[in-house]
């Protein structure tokens, strides 16, 4: 029987999908396998809309001509970690299947017993590989987004909560504050982080490009159709990252509204619609309220991916995280460069501090990369950081003098725990003031030690 629209439970399990235009051979094929696996079989043509509906690791191939090895690709194109397994008359045709990219082939005629077996092996690689990624991520998400700073604090609970649901979010911040890495987080948190996670960058695409980028295109007659499948459908059961989405032409912001409210795609010059799952994350560095206000972008857009909406504060008003972030630049650079320098001068680390950063953490990795290539010494000076003086930061300070006494403490206390790398006595000491009192200064300032 040719199944071509998998149940809600095979959507959600991992079924195994084989591909047979010859109703006996497909026939045998699911009467063989259906011991081991829930089993959905499709004709050729229906493969990509088979694969878009349901979740399958492992697809069976009941014939090898041109047809099949062709469609080899496209399904690694579409779902590129998916074990097919190919079924061959020959070994030329053998040969065809492993060079396009058969995980492995079993020659006609076979044992029921042995494809069972090269099933189960499959399915068995695909969950290791699969728990390899989820470790990957796991690994990424602990090591990637530092920030200690209040601000930051608050923003990354917000990313544990917005990964846990399914709306729609927006990340406002200036360039380089990590929007990028902030919307993998939230995939990575999210019980969608084994599927894939698409980006696209509204801004570095051509309008018309876009668009079939986006959505897809059909091409050709109903015999030999040729589809290519767009980032929304690549993204299925993930998550799909819109990046500079202050960019997007009006007339792709009018698609994307509709496949917001509706959750289907229409390919290009594609016969029906398509249903999709993806959790969409959206990015920008522009205003887009005041890009609503002269017309440029539409404001029921904005209130449809902003259902949860996260501002990334600029690096100059998380004064701890420079610190920090510099640190750890510094460790990591000292690694993948072999050098072994073991901090920041005093005037390396009041450099750091008084620095406006307008390029933000992009710019600060930068700037310690270029440090640790450049420092003659065992520390890196601020000569080495090379900041330049038109971007310091002091025009910001406050004229009340009570916020110009806490703001010059607060100052001091962070550059006395840099310089002690976080030793209480020897901040102390610094600050010439008592181990309690300065547990008191950094719990008022709420600082990391
Ligand atoms: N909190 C952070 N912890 C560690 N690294 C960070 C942090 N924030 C940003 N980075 C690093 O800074 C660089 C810039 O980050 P990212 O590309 O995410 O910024 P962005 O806001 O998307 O920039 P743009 O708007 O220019 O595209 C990346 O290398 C990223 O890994």
């Amino acid at each position: 029987m040719v199944d071509t629209e998998p149940s809600l439970t095979t959507r959600r399990q991992d079924a195994l999908l084989i591909i047979d235009d010859d109703p006996a051979s497909q026939r045998q094929l699911s009467q063989i396998l259906e011991d081991i696996t829930s089993v959905v079989s499709a004709p050729t043509q229906s493969v990509a809309t088979a694969l878009n509906q349901m979740l399958t690791s492992v697809v069976v191939m009941g014939s090898s001509d041109a047809i099949a090895i062709n469609l080899i690709k496209d399904i690694h194109s579409f779902a590129p970690r998916t074990k097919i397994l190919v079924v061959v008359n020959s070994e030329k045709d053998a040969v065809l299947a492993l060079k396009a990219g058969a995980t492995d082939v079993i020659e006609r005629p076979f044992s029921d017993e042995l494809l069972r077996m090269m099933v189960k092996r499959a399915r068995h690689t695909a969950k290791l590989e699969h728990e390899v990624e989820r470790l990957k991520a796991f690994e990424r998400q602990q090591q990637s987004i530092l920030g200690g700073s209040p601000p930051m604090v608050q923003t990354l609970r917000m990313v544990d909560r917005v990964a846990n649901t399914e709306v729609n979010t927006l990340i406002y911040g200036e360039s380089g504050t990590g929007k990028a890495l902030l919307a993998r987080a939230i995939h990575d948190r999210s019980p969608r982080s084994d599927r894939p996670f698409i980006t696209v960058n509204c801004a570095s695409i051509p309008e018309d490009l876009l668009d079939s980028e986006l959505f897809g295109v059909e091409k050709g007659n109903f015999d030999s159709r040729q589809v290519k499948i767009g980032k929304i459908e690549a993204a299925h059961g993930g998550t799909l990252f819109l990046d500079e989405i202050g960019d997007m032409p009006p007339s792709i912001q009018a698609k994307i509204l509709r496949f917001l409210q509706e959750r289907m795609v229409d390919r290009i010059a594609g016969q029906r619609s398509i249903a999709v799952d993806v959790k969409v994350v959206a990015a920008t560095h522009q205003d887009l309220n005041h890009r609503s206000g002269d017309r440029k972008f539409r404001e029921d857009l904005i209130h449809q991916l902003g259902e949860v909406t996260i501002t990334i504060p600029p690096l100059r008003e998380r004064e701890d995280d420079t610190l920090l972030l510099a640190k750890t630049f510094l460790l990591q650079f000292n690694h993948s460069m072999n050098r072994k320098l073991v901090g920041y001068t005093e005037d390396a680390v009041e450099a750091l501090m008084s620095y406006s950063w307008p390029g933000n953490v992009r710019e600060l990795q930068n700037k310690v990369q270029s440090a640790v290539i450049m420092a003659d010494g065992t520390q890196i000076t601020a000569v080495d950081l090379a900041l330049t003086k038109e971007h310091r930061k002091d025009s910001g300070l406050p004229l009340n003098l009570r916020q110009v006494r806490e703001e010059a403490e607060r100052h001091a206390v962070t550059r006395a725990l840099a310089r002690a790398e976080g030793n209480m006595s020897q901040t102390a000491n610094l600050l010439g003031v008592s181990r309690p009192t300065l547990y008191t200064l950094i719990e008022k300032y709420s600082l990391q030690r």
